[in-house]
């Protein structure tokens, strides 16, 4: 097989894709085409002169599980082992994570001593929800909320405050409408496999991917980490990425060359960009859904309507910094869960997990408010329409209350992700295999890959981006 293959997004998953197709000789040709003038995507840092980093987007990610090892192989094949920032589970950021409620920051429950007391802000101990839930039969249905799910199985208090708080911190959203089965695997097949989550989690739910170890993840299960970052900030794992297809000579890279449309003759492609067309024996789209939608809109329209429908959520983001530690507590930030308040996620306290990308030269805290997400619309209007001012003054006000914090911050940043993390709602599964049975039954020469469809983690795209190239070439 000698083919051309175009991969649409240079986020981390279209990078990810090209990166595992150039090991593959059967692939004559790879073009990257990126819309925007970086590549990256959401991965995003800024880097200033006196050495401190900021992260707009993703600013830890976990070394656990097959996803976790394939992410850290590909970082090493990288050759960028010496930049990782490695953050251990005995840590206070591991340790220490809270929750905002009733006004007051609580230490989420950890160990056996918190499982056994009642801790605030739950009103009975713990271990009360985990007999209830290994005795609570299994669900009939083929779906349901991840607040259904968990009010049934370890009670409606869990669900509300601590499960509703867990969604805004990975999703930014709803979990009355985000799927169990989706955004939830683990917990959605250990009741399927073994009727209860305990005893899933404690005798496991069956093999995933074989994924070989490296010399860097033996090292992070010897050190025991929990996450990591890098030095330059994750930024720079795009970076490497883009200089690695530069460099290599196999991938003809393109920045400022948004898709406008496909158009199939049934065998292949023809890609419409803003100044003229290219051709390409496969595509893998590594696109928001939405985007992809558009852009198939005349050549398969049945799926054009399906990917439309995976909705996505805008995020503010707002990077703070304080002179001096002020923080009052300390590990690795609180979530607010939207009983308390609607609008603002949670708190990210960086300089606690990452105090190297503080800046050199006397002490500083660095702060992330996170706001919005599925709440964007009703607190804060139309994200055409809100001032950067409101939003930091609603972060600052917000570290204010929550951390007793009243000097103003040295320095701040805002920016507002539209559209930003897909959200998984009930039957997105039966969207995804509604989708991916059509492009068997109509032959189209289409992968999907990125956030829109199995995962929203970095560690999720990034494998989303290798399955697909091996979908295509075989393993590499
Ligand atoms: C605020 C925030 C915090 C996060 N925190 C974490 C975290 O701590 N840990 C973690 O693991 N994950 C985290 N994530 C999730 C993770 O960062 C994302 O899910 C992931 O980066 C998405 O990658 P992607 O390649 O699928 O999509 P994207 O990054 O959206 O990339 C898609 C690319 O396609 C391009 N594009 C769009 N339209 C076109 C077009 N028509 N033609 C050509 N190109 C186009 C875009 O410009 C973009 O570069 C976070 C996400 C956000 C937003
Ligand atoms: C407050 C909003 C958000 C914070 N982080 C994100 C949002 C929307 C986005 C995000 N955070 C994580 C992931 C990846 C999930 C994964 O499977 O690896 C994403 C997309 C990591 C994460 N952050 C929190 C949890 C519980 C997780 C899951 C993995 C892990 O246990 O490390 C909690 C958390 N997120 C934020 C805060 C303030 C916070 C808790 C104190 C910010």
């Amino acid at each position: 097989m000698q083919k051309t293959v175009a991969v649409l997004g240079g986020g981390i998953g279209g990078l990810s894709a090209c990166f595992h197709l150039s090991k593959s000789p059967q692939v004559s040709k790879i073009v990257l085409l990126e819309g925007d003038g970086r590549f990256g995507g959401w991965l995003s840092s800024t880097r200033r002169e006196d050495g401190a980093v900021f992260e707009h987007g993703p600013r830890g990610i976990r070394p656990a599980g097959d996803v976790g090892r394939n992410t850290l192989n590909m970082v090493e094949e990288l050759g960028l082992e010496s930049e990782v920032l490695p953050v251990t589970y005995d840590h206070v950021a591991s340790k220490n994570r809270c929750l905002y409620v009733g006004g007051q920051l609580h230490k989420m429950p950890s160990g056996l001593g918190g499982v056994m007391r009642t801790v605030p802000p739950f009103s009975r101990p713990l271990v009360q929800s985990v007999l209830k839930e290994i005795l609570t039969s299994r669900g009939k249905e083929e779906d349901e909320s991840v607040h259904s799910f968990v009010s049934r199985r370890l009670g409606t208090e869990l669900a509300d405050i601590a499960i509703d708080s867990l969604c805004r911190g990975v999703f930014a959203g709803d979990c009355r409408k985000l799927s169990v089965r989706s955004c939830l695997p683990p917990l959605y097949n250990a009741e399927k496999a073994r009727g209860s989550i305990i005893l899933g989690m404690l005798l496991g739910s069956g093999p995933g991917p074989d994924v070989p170890p490296s010399t860097l993840t033996k090292r992070s299960a010897q050190e025991n980490w929990a996450q990591w970052s890098l030095k330059r900030g994750l930024q720079n794992l795009p970076e490497a990425l883009e200089e690695r297809m530069r460099n290599g000579g196999r991938v003809e890279v393109h920045r400022d060359t948004p898709v406008m449309g496909l158009s199939t003759n049934g065998t292949g492609w023809e890609i419409q960009l803003e100044d003229g067309t290219i051709k390409a024996d496969h595509i893998i789209a590594a696109l928001p859904a939405k985007a992809l939608a558009s852009a198939l809109l005349s050549a398969a329209q049945p799926l054009s309507q399906q990917l439309c429908e995976i909705a996505t959520v805008t995020v503010a983001v707002v990077n703070l910094e304080y002179e001096g530690s002020v923080l009052p507590v300390t590990g690795f930030g609180h979530l607010v869960p939207s009983s308390e308040d609607r609008g603002l996620l949670g708190v990210v306290y960086d300089s606690v997990p990452f105090p190297q990308h503080n800046r050199t030269g006397g002490p500083t805290t660095r702060l992330t408010v996170m706001m919005g997400g599925a709440w964007f619309q009703e607190v804060f209007g139309n994200p055409e329409e809100v001032t950067e001012q409101l939003l930091l003054d609603r972060a600052t006000q917000a570290v204010t209350s929550h951390l007793g914090v009243t000097t103003p911050p040295i320095w701040s940043i805002v920016a507002l992700l539209k559209d930003c993390i897909p959200q998984y709602y009930l039957g997105h599964w039966k969207r995804l295999e509604n989708m991916r049975q059509y492009i068997r039954d109509h032959n189209l020469p289409l992968s999907l890959a990125g956030s829109s469809y199995d995962g929203v983690s970095v560690n999720d795209v990034i494998f989303s981006g290798r399955t697909a190239a091996e979908g295509l070439v075989g393993k590499v």
